[in-house]
């Protein structure tokens, strides 16, 4: 999957279903079923979730719970069986022909004959062509305007230039290098600012820091901690560490596989900015100690060994 903005000129279907309320100020996301082609046990059954508008939002759940299949459904690159998938009241669909939705995957996929620079420009180069297509579509789909972000594609405002994105994420220097020059964690940085730097949406990470060494990723999370409270998009930020969505989230979705379901949402109430007082509290320890009680608890839910494969 590309880091870039999801692109989709596919608004066909896009309608929502008539007993689907559209709600501007939520990602909504309701009964949601998925069974793959060949297997006997649901991916995702029945999934409720409800993402507010510029929050920061961890999946985290056994191994194969669904975390991915959600995230790629709410992309609009997967589909479902049965339930339902609003992003600001337009479906996956709409808001992926509007450029609304950005993905960072685990491997940061970046073009290795261009520089840093241009990898993180590369998207609003490409945009500003397809602003011309996108206005035209929003004027034939007045819901699309409803899910676009102000500054999306093109558009580049006071702190979303390339220069102070590099400069978020540490990158000033390294901005004529090519990625071969790069470590993995510099490479992942620039990712994350080229995804940023679009002003999505919502920005669906699928464990972008799971190949890095722990030091690494401490860094990263404190500068994807800066970034998000400067940009304040949406992120849907799925991973294996306790530490990471309790550090980076309001909430943390916890979730039980055999079926995937949502096990348990908790509140991560901490203040932001989150500073050294924060990360290093006995509030954010004890915050942690739930999403590991809730963890086991939902391990203990899908435990039963079932062949998901059918035949
Ligand atoms: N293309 C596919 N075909 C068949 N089954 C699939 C496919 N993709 C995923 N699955 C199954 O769906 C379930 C959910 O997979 P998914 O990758 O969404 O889980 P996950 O929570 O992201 O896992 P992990 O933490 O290991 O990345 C798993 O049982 C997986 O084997």
């Amino acid at each position: 999957m590309s880091a870039e903005a999801v692109s989709s000129d596919a608004l066909a279907g896009a309608a929502l279903a008539p007993h689907v309320v559209a709600d501007p100020d939520h990602i909504v996301v309701r009964g949601l079923h998925k069974t793959y082609p060949g297997t006997s046990v649901a991916a995702l059954s029945d999934v409720e979730l409800v993402v507010p508008r510029g929050t920061f939002v961890s999946l985290i759940g056994p191994s194969g719970c669904g975390k991915s299949t959600l995230l790629r459904a709410v992309a609009g690159l997967e589909g479902f069986d049965d339930g339902s998938i609003t992003i600001f009241g337009a479906t996956p669909e709409e808001a992926c022909a509007a450029k609304s939705v950005g993905l960072v995957p685990q491997a940061p996929a970046l073009l290795p004959w261009l520089t840093v620079r241009q990898n993180v420009e590369l998207p609003h180069k490409v945009n500003r062509r397809a602003d011309r297509r996108r206005a035209e579509r929003e004027r034939k789909h007045p819901a699309l305007s409803a899910v676009s972000a102000p500054g999306a594609s093109s558009g580049l405002d006071a702190f979303a230039d390339v220069d102070s994105l590099l400069d978020m994420v540490n990158l000033t220097d390294a901005a004529d290098k090519h990625p071969g020059a790069l470590s993995g964690g510099m490479q992942q940085r620039v990712a994350i600012a080229r995804a940023f730097g679009l002003r999505p949406e919502i920005l669906l990470m699928d464990e972008p820091f799971s190949a890095l060494d722990e030091f690494t990723r401490e860094a990263l999370r404190l500068q994807l901690l800066t970034l998000w409270q400067r940009m304040r998009t949406t992120v849907l930020f799925v991973t294996h560490s306790v530490r990471e969505a309790v550090t980076l989230s309001d909430q943390v979705v916890v979730m039980s596989a055999r079926p995937g379901q949502v096990h348990e949402v908790i509140d991560v109430d901490l203040p932001r900015p989150r500073g050294a007082d924060v990360l290093l509290s006995p509030q954010l320890h004890t915050i942690e100690d739930r999403v590991r009680a809730s963890l086991q608890s939902a391990w203990e839910a899908g435990a039963a060994p079932v062949d998901l494969v059918a035949g």
